[in-house]
């Protein structure tokens, strides 16, 4: 099948080099010239592991070709929208104007028969109006909403093995084509939800609505085991083996970040008002809430164990990505909390195993190492934000050897702190004793 993808992003590229991968005939489109440029060369333009190895073998093989110029999806069968849907500049709602500017800038190059699918995530209503739009400048096309549920740092396998698929649709021939489309996922088993517009856009929403909400639940349980002595992890523990709970999504920590919990909450919720049942979703504020005040905890804890000011003190962070194997630093919690110890007059030096450029694009103010060693030395305190692999296997007595001082926060409740008490370190987790 000859399919388009438009905007070639964290989720776009992927899409555009998995679909190759499953032997379609593709091609990514993006408005940045940098972007296709590395994309074409067979080089991600991001960190996600796997995606390198199938960009090359897909480039390389002809299969998967990418423009600037929108002309060069008009032979595409399927069409999918990919563009991003940040937070207004004025407020919650999501942005709509890249998915309605890719969807306009399209219409005239779609063939008779021709599918689009809108993948970005949009408020509820979003697909209703496109198509309307359709029937009246393109009638001889289709939509269909097909919302992505990839995580990044496993978004390759994510989306060649979806644990369901979502078909917004109105008609059988968008299901077949869709069908066609994700044959080898469908014939795997994968779940799959043929259901209108408004559902199948709700279900994303949705999804990372309760996400959240999960992670805001056990925060807030942290915050009650802060002032009982209780321990969160273990609390996490128990209720995870009631199978109605499940353990994942349990961790409690500096909360969450990344380019979609944080928006999506914040849109659902701006939607939701509009539609005047802004109570229904009320809550959404408070799991926002929740969140944010653990980036604070993070900062207050550094006041404490810094004798009440950290101006001019040497405090290392390690981690800049929202979550570990990803480069991605949007909302992210790390560099948040290295900000705001910035801010308080902290001499910060932050390092990251891929996030340091993104982060260093966003705050050139803050002092960046590739070097764990070299962030580790001098330090009066250290500060553990995203848990990659090289910061969980960090061993106390070793790193002991660089600091000044032993003084560590377990922003995310990986370390052990009977090892690292045992070493000599003043350990503070979150909601942990
Ligand atoms: N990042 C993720 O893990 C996931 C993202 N999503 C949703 O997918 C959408 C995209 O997200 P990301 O890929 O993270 O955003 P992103 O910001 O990484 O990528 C968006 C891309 O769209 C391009 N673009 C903007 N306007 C364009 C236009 N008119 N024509 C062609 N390209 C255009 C931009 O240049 C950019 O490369 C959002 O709605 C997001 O909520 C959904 C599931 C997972
Ligand atoms: O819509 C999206 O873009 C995607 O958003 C999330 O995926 P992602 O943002 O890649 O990352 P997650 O693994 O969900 O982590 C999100 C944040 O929550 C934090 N988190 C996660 C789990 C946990 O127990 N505790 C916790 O604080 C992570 O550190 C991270 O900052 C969803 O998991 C995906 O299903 C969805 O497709």
């Amino acid at each position: 099948m000859r399919v388009s993808v438009i905007g070639c992003g964290y989720l776009g590229a992927v899409h555009a080099a998995a679909m190759a991968e499953l032997g379609h005939e593709v091609v990514g489109i993006d408005v940045d010239e940098r972007k296709i440029a590395a994309l074409a060369a067979g080089e991600a333009p991001f960190f996600e592991p796997g995606l390198g190895a199938i960009l090359r073998s897909a480039t390389g093989s002809g299969r998967l070709r990418f423009s600037t110029g929108m002309a060069d999806a008009a032979d595409a069968r399927v069409h999918f929208i990919a563009v991003g849907t940040p937070q207004s500049a004025n407020g919650y709602a999501a942005d709509v104007s890249y998915v309605d500017a890719a969807f306009d800038a399209l219409v005239p190059y779609l063939a008779d028969g021709a599918l689009v699918v809108g993948k970005s995530t949009v408020p509820v209503g979003t697909a209703a109006r496109l198509a309307a739009r359709l029937a009246e400048t393109a009638p001889h096309a289709r939509l269909a909403w097909n919302p992505e549920f990839l995580r990044e740092g496993f978004a390759v396998k994510d989306t060649l093995e979806p644990d369901r698929l979502v078909y917004g649709v109105d008609d059988p021939e968008s299901t077949r084509l869709l069908d066609q489309v994700y044959r080898a996922a469908v014939e795997a088993g994968a779940p799959r939800i043929e259901t209108d517009y408004a559902t199948a856009e709700l279900v994303k929403v949705a999804a990372n609505a309760f996400l959240a909400t999960k992670i805001s639940f056990i925060n807030a349980m942290a915050e009650i085991a802060e002032v009982s002595g209780a321990d969160v992890t273990k609390l996490a523990d128990a209720i995870g083996h009631d199978a109605r709970i499940g353990r994942r999504f349990l961790n409690a920590g500096v909360g969450f970040g990344g380019g979609c919990l944080p928006k999506d909450i914040r849109a659902f919720t701006a939607r939701a008002e509009e539609l005047g049942r802004g109570e229904s979703v009320a809550f959404l504020k408070e799991v926002d809430a929740i969140n944010l005040r653990r980036r604070r905890r993070v900062v207050e804890l550094a006041l404490e164990l810094l004798g009440g000011s950290v101006y001019g003190r040497t405090v290392a962070v390690l981690g800049l990505a929202f979550k570990p194997d990803s480069d991605d630093v949007r909302d992210s919690p790390a560099l948040d909390v290295a900000v705001q110890l910035r801010g308080l007059g902290a001499r910060v030096i932050a390092t990251d195993p891929e996030a340091i450029a993104n982060a260093q694009a966003r705050h050139p103010q803050l002092d960046y190492t590739t070097s764990l060693d070299h962030a580790l030395t001098g330090a009066d305190l250290v500060v553990l934000v995203t848990e990659w692999h090289a910061f969980r296997a960090l061993d106390p007595t070793e790193t002991a050897r660089h600091v000044t001082a032993r003084r560590i926060i377990d922003a995310r409740n990986v370390l052990d702190p009977t090892a690292w008490r045992a070493a000599g370190w003043t350990y503070r987790g979150l909601g942990r004793p």
